[in-house]
This record gives structure tokens, sequence and C-alpha cells, in this order.
């Protein structure tokens, strides 16, 4: 069964404690935070300071998702306002193997993410060294958008990667992801799922969480 991770893009910002504390009771085991600078992606969304006031409100996995050019400048401060998982995208920095050192050396877990346009070879180097790999499953940026089936072949071959050399990161799918999209993903090996307009965009999110595991049973 999968794991959920809720994004809280889609979530009602003014009632963001009571959507988190939904998703946190409804079984979900992350909470995805998308951190959007305005330069590697066109939007922007929200800062550390809304990592540190969520910190307090929940025991979810902190799953930080940085679409930040130079991730670099600013890991220490998503570290400190208490991310558990920080994620950088290889193709936001020439540096993917010191930026991911450097969310280590933080204790927090470290996760390379990669665009639909970027092969896993790209960085097969530094698997070693990561808790965990986004696979993204739509262009970097929005919510709401298609899931690409595309992307299902690159979530095999870095299966095949982790079993080939024992190693034990999670793989995680975002961008499209509902109760049909999921399960082509899970059989190839995702292990967490990232959802936002799926979950939010309902009455009854606690449903959609569900729906996902009950997909991928
Ligand atoms: O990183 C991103 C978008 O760039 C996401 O985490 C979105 O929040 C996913 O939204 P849905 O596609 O599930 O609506
Ligand atoms: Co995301």
């Amino acid at each position: 069964m999968i794991k959920v991770a809720p994004s809280i893009l889609s979530a009602d910002y003014v009632n963001l404690q009571r959507d988190i504390e939904m998703v946190d009771k409804g079984g979900a085991e992350l909470l995805h935070i998308d951190i959007m600078d305005g330069a590697f992606v066109p939007a922007l969304s929200y800062g550390p300071g809304w990592v540190k006031a969520i910190r307090p409100i929940t025991d979810l996995t902190l799953d930080v998702h940085m679409m930040v050019q130079s991730p670099e400048r600013y890991i220490d401060t998503f570290a400190d306002a208490g991310a558990d998982i920080i994620g950088v995208h290889t193709e936001a920095t020439p540096h993917i193997h010191r930026a991911l050192q450097m969310i280590k050396n933080k204790g927090v877990k470290a996760e390379v993410v990669i665009n639909p346009g970027t092969p896993v070879a790209a960085i097969t180097p530094v698997l070693y060294m990561v808790d965990q790999v986004l696979v993204m499953t739509v262009n970097p940026g929005f919510g709401g958008q298609k899931f690409l089936p595309e992307t299902v072949k690159k979530i095999a071959a870095l299966n095949e990667i982790k079993k080939s050399q024992n190693l034990t990161f999670d793989i995680e799918i975002d961008g499209g992801v509902n109760d049909s999209t999921v399960v082509p993903a899970y059989q190839a090996g995702a292990t967490v799922a990232v959802a936002g307009s799926y979950v939010f965009d309902n009455d009854d999110p606690v449903s959609r969480i569900q729906a996902l595991k009950d997909a991928t049973k």
C-alpha cells in the first residue's frame, strides 16, 4: 500500500490547520510542502516561515519540495524550520552532490528530484546518498495538471537500480496523482504518492487518501 503525502498547495490556506489535522487523522503519512521561487518555476508559493508555523501542529513527516534555483542558499533555513525531508531538483544546481551533503549534514532526510525531461541516468551517481527520490509526473510549477504516463518507465528503471544496488530509498511521485494514475506508478515501484487537487478539491479529502491506499493494496 502506498504512503500518501497530501500537498498543501491545494489546501484552504485560511483553514490550513483544520486541513492538516484532517489529513493527519485521515491516514496520510507525510505532508508535502511545495516551495516555488518564481525563477526555477514561474509561480511563487511560500517560504520557511510556513514550515516553522506548521511544525508544532502536526507529527506528519514534513516533506519539503524545493522548486528553487540554487537551493543550497536555503537548505539550512528549511532544516532549521523543521523539515523532515528536503528535496532538491538536480536541474536547479550544478552541485547536486554538495546540496544533498548539506541536507544530510543538517540531520535531515535528503531527496533528489527529477523533472519529466530529465533521465534517471542524471542522478545515478547520487542515489547511494539519498533517502527519497522524487520522480515528477508533471512539469513542476502548478497543481491540477495531468499525469504524464511516460514517467512510469523512469520509476521502473529507478526501482531496478534500487534493487540491484540493495538501496532503500523511497520513490515518490508528484503531479496528477489520483486513484487511477497511482496504480501503474505503484506497480513500477513508487512508494510515496503526493496528491494535491485530488485530495483537497473534494468535499471529503479523507476518502481520497483512502482511495489511493485502496487502489494500491
Ligand atoms: O510540486 C507540485 C507541482 O509542481 C505538486 O506537489 C502539486 O501540489 C501537485 O498537485 P496535483 O497535481 O496533485 O494537483
Ligand atoms: Co511537489
